[in-house]
C-alpha cells in the first residue's frame, strides 16, 4: 500500500481541531438529547439529569438487534430493484449503478413489522431499549469508519473524495477518504444514507406511538402528527431516491465518522427526538390548532407549505438536470455555463439560491410545533438543521464557485438571497 499524496482541498470543520471536538460532541450531544428527552425537567440547555453506567449503555441484545436490522436492510437492498440508476460521471469517467428499491424496502419493512407485532413482537418496548441501542450504534459506526478508513489506504487516487484525503488521520477518518466505497456492487455509502437510520427513524417514532398507547391508552394527536409528518418525509425520500445520487454526501463528501455515525446513529436518535419527548411528556393538542400546524395559514409554518417548497424545488432543479428540453422546466430561464451545464434562474431557483432549505426548515418547524411551546428541547432539531444547512450553503456556494465561476457570479447577483428570501 502506497501512501497517497496529500490533497491540497481546503480544510473544512475547522480542520483537524475541529474534527476532534466534534467526534466527542456529536456523540455526547446525541445521548444528552435522548437523556434528556426522558427526564422530568427535559432542558436542551443544562447538564444532564444523570450519567448513565456501561451497565445501562452496553447491551448484547441491543447488539444482537442492531445487527438483525441491518441485516434485514441489506436483504432488502440486495433484492430485484424496479430501477437500477446511474450516478454522476467520476474523474474516472465512469458510471456508478444503483439499485432503486428503497420505496419497496420501506413498505417490506412495515409489512414484515406488522406480521411480527401480529406473531407478539414486543415492538413497544423498543423505548426502554433506546439508550443501549443508540451506543452500540455508535460503536458500530466507530469500528465501520476505522474500516472504511484503512479500505481507502488501498483505493485508487482516482477514488479518493476532494477532501478527506489531507493526509491528517483524524481529519480524514471524520470525512472519509473513500468517495464511494463498495464491496462488489454493494454500494455502502449510499445503503448507509438510505436505509438503516432513515427506514429506522420511522420505526422508532412508531414504537414511541405504541408505547404511548399502552401507557395512556390511546397514542395523542401530537403523537400521529409527528409520525405522520416525519414518516411523509421519509417516504418522500424513498420515493424519490434516485435524486439522492445528485447530493453534495453522494457526490462530494467521502464515507467517514460524519456520514456513518450521521446515517446510523445521529439520525435515527436525534430526530425522533420529538416523539421521545411526546411520550414522557405529553402535550394537549386541539384539532384546530393541529390543521393549522398541517396547513398554512396567514404567515404560519405549516408542513404542507414546506412540503410544497421543498418538494417543488427537489423536482424541478432533478428534472432540468436529467432532462431541460422537459416540457415543465423548458419555459424556465436559465443562465449558461462554461461546462456547459446550465443554472435556473426562474421558477423556484430564481426565488432564493437554496428553496429546498427553505422547505425542509418549514417542515423542520411544523413537526416540532405539536410539541408545545413549554420547552426548547423538541425544537433542537430546529436549531441543528438551521446551523447544518447554513453551513451546507455555504459549502456548496464554495463548491458552486469553483465549478461555474462568473456564470455563478452571475446567478448570485440575480437570486441574491441564500435561504429566505429578503432576510437570508
Ligand atoms: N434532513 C436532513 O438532515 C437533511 C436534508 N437535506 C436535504 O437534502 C436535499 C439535497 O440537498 P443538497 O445535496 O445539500 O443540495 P441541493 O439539492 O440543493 O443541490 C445543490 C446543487 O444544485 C445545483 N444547483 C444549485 N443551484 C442551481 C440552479 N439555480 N439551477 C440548477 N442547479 C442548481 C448545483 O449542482 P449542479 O449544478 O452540479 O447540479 C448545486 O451544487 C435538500 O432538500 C436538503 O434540504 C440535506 C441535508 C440534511
Ligand atoms: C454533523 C452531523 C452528524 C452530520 C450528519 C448529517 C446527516 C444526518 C445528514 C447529511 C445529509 C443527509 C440527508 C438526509 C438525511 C440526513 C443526512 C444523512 C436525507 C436522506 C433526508 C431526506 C431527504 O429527502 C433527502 C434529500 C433524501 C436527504 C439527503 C441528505
Amino acid at each position: 500500500m502506497t501512501p497517497h499524496k496529500a490533497s491540497q482541498t481546503p480544510l473544512e470543520f475547522g480542520g483537524p481541531l475541529g474534527v476532534t471536538a466534534m467526534l466527542f460532541l456529536l456523540p455526547a450531544t446525541m445521548f444528552h438529547l435522548i437523556l434528556a428527552a426522558r427526564s422530568g425537567p427535559a432542558r436542551l440547555l443544562g447538564p444532564p439529569a444523570y450519567l448513565p453506567g456501561l451497565e445501562e449503555l452496553w447491551s448484547p441484545r441491543a447488539l444482537l438487534l442492531l445487527f438483525i436490522w441491518i441485516g434485514l436492510q441489506v436483504a432488502l437492498y440486495l433484492l430485484p430493484a424496479r430501477k437500477v440508476a446511474e450516478g454522476l460521471e467520476l474523474k474516472d469517467k465512469s458510471r456508478l449503478r444503483y439499485p432503486i428499491n428503497g420505496f419497496q424496502a420501506l413498505v417490506l419493512t412495515a409489512l414484515l413489522m406488522g406480521l411480527g407485532v401480529t406473531a407478539g413482537l414486543p415492538l413497544g418496548s423498543l423505548p426502554e431499549m433506546l439508550l443501549p441501542l443508540a451506543f452500540v450504534t455508535t460503536l458500530t459506526s466507530f469500528i465501520c469508519s476505522l474500516l472504511l478508513y484503512v479500505k481507502a489506504l488501498a483505493a485508487p487516487v482516482s477514488a479518493l473524495a476532494p477532501g478527506g484525503n489531507s493526509g491528517n488521520f483524524i481529519y480524514d477518518f471524520f470525512l472519509g477518504r473513500e468517495l464511494n466505497p463498495r464491496l462488489g456492487s454493494f454500494d455502502l455509502k449510499y445503503f448507509c444514507e438510505l436505509r438503516p437510520g432513515l427506514i429506522g427513524w420511522v420505526f422508532i417514532n412508531l414504537a414511541l406511538l405504541m408505547q404511548e398507547a399502552e401507557l395512556r391508552g390511546s397514542p395523542s394527536l401530537a403523537m400521529w402528527l409527528v409520525n405522520g409528518f416525519q414518516l411523509l418525509y421519509v417516504a418522500d425520500a424513498l420515493w424519490y431516491e434516485e435524486s439522492v445520487l445528485t447530493t453534495m454526501d453522494i457526490i462530494h463528501d467521502g464515507f467517514g465518522f460524519m456520514l456513518a455515525f450521521g446515517d446510523l446513529a445521529w439520525l435515527p436518535f436525534t430526530y425522533s427526538l420529538q416523539a421521545q419527548f411526546l411520550l414522557y411528556h405529553p402535550q394537549p393538542l386541539g384539532l384546530p390548532m393541529a390543521l393549522l400546524i398541517c396547513l398554512l395559514k396567514d404567515q404560519s409554518p405549516g408542513f404542507a407549505i414546506g412540503y410544497y417548497i421543498f418538494r417543488g424545488a427537489n423536482t424541478q432543479k432533478n428534472t432540468f438536470r436529467k432532462n431541460p428540453s422537459d416540457p415543465s422546466v423548458a419555459g424556465l430561464e436559465t443562465i449558461p455555463t462554461a461546462t456547459g451545464r446550465q443554472l435556473l434562474v426562474s421558477g423556484w431557483w430564481g426565488m432564493v439560491r437554496h428553496p429546498n432549505y427553505l422547505g425542509d426548515l418549514i417542515m423542520a418547524l411544523a413537526w416540532s410545533l405539536p410539541c408545545g411551546v413549554s420547552h426548547l428541547l423538541p425544537y433542537f432539531y430546529v436549531l441543528y438543521f438551521t446551523v447544518l444547512l447554513v453551513h451546507r450553503e455555504a459549502r456548496d456556494e464554495q463548491q458552486c464557485l469553483r465549478k461555474y465561476g462568473r456564470a455563478w457570479q452571475r446567478y448570485c447577483e440575480r437570486v441574491p438571497y441564500r435561504i429566505i428570501p429578503y432576510l437570508y
